[in-house]
């Protein structure tokens, strides 16, 4: 497999008022092409300050971040970005959310259109084309941001707790439906949660952070496979053992991390 992320001795400093501080110290991680990496960590430890840096929003104070060996200086559509919020467009009809990127990239309408459906119908809302995000559920608009994601071929997507607003149920089928999309597509994933069960479900490998300042102190490869099934999966003979060991470990950044503060 070949790298297709990597940061390599990144660090970064805010120099929010009253003082700086150091979010990251000497991250180095490398995601490989088609994994599916989760970044576990407690709140403020610089989750989404990684994923930022990935997508090129931010540049590191010092080292290198890296997408195909070559330094990310600025975004671009090789690296596509889903928040929790999944930010449509309220005047565009679904169809035309999803082909904005695109269509601002001088994509000509007719020729997106088509492949546009083809991703509405992966996610499930075929004959929603029409409709207008305010005639949709929450889990319905983050399926349209997951389709408008994934238009554009990116090589990387960047997941920043993508579901954390949704009820459980709704929950379930967007991890289930990611799953089945990045299988398909062979994308790189790097998806930020708090939630060890949705980590255990999505993760190839998971990367657990501590805080202030933020590094990675614990990485856990998955031993499920690719084919997992959510019904089946926590009766793994080593699903008890690693849930347990990931939440301790989560808790025992949380709970150092707020002695700090
Ligand atoms: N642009 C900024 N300027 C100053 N401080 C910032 C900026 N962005 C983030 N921070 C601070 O950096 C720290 C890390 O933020 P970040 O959003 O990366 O954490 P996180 O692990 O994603 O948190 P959460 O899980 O709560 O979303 C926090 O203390 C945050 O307040």
């Amino acid at each position: 497999m070949a790298e297709q992320i990597a940061l390599k001795d990144v660090s970064l400093q805010f120099t929010a008022k009253p003082h700086a501080f150091t979010v990251l110290e000497d991250i180095s991680l490398s995601l490989q092409k088609g994994e599916f990496v989760v970044l576990l960590g407690p709140s403020g430890c610089g989750k989404s300050t990684i994923l930022n840096l990935v997508a090129g929003f931010l540049q590191p104070d010092t080292g290198r971040v890296l997408c195909g060996g070559k330094i990310i200086q600025k975004p671009g559509p090789a690296r596509g970005m889903i928040f929790q919020q999944p930010n449509l467009f309220p005047w565009l009809s679904v169809l035309d959310n999803v082909t904005f990127g695109p269509r601002l990239g001088r994509h000509r309408k007719e020729d997106v259109n088509a492949e546009a459906m083809d991703w509405l119908a992966r996610v499930g809302l075929q004959g929603f084309e029409h409709h207008a995000p305010w005639q949709l559920s929450g889990g319905m608009k983050q399926r349209v941001a997951l389709a408008r994601a994934w238009l554009p071929g990116p090589e990387v997507l960047l997941l920043d707790e993508p579901f954390g607003a949704l009820d459980a149920q709704t929950r379930l089928m967007m991890q289930e439906l990611l799953r089945s999309a990045w299988l398909e597509t062979d994308t790189t994933l790097l998806f930020v949660t708090h939630d060890v069960e949705e980590a255990l479900f999505l993760a190839d490998r998971i990367l657990v952070m501590s805080a202030k300042p933020g590094k990675i102190v614990e990485e856990i490869v998955s031993p499920f496979g690719r084919e997992r099934d959510i019904e089946t999966l926590a009766e793994h003979p080593q699903y008890s053992e690693i849930k347990h060991h990931v939440l301790h470990r989560v808790r025992q950044e949380a709970k150092r991390h707020l002695n700090t503060l």
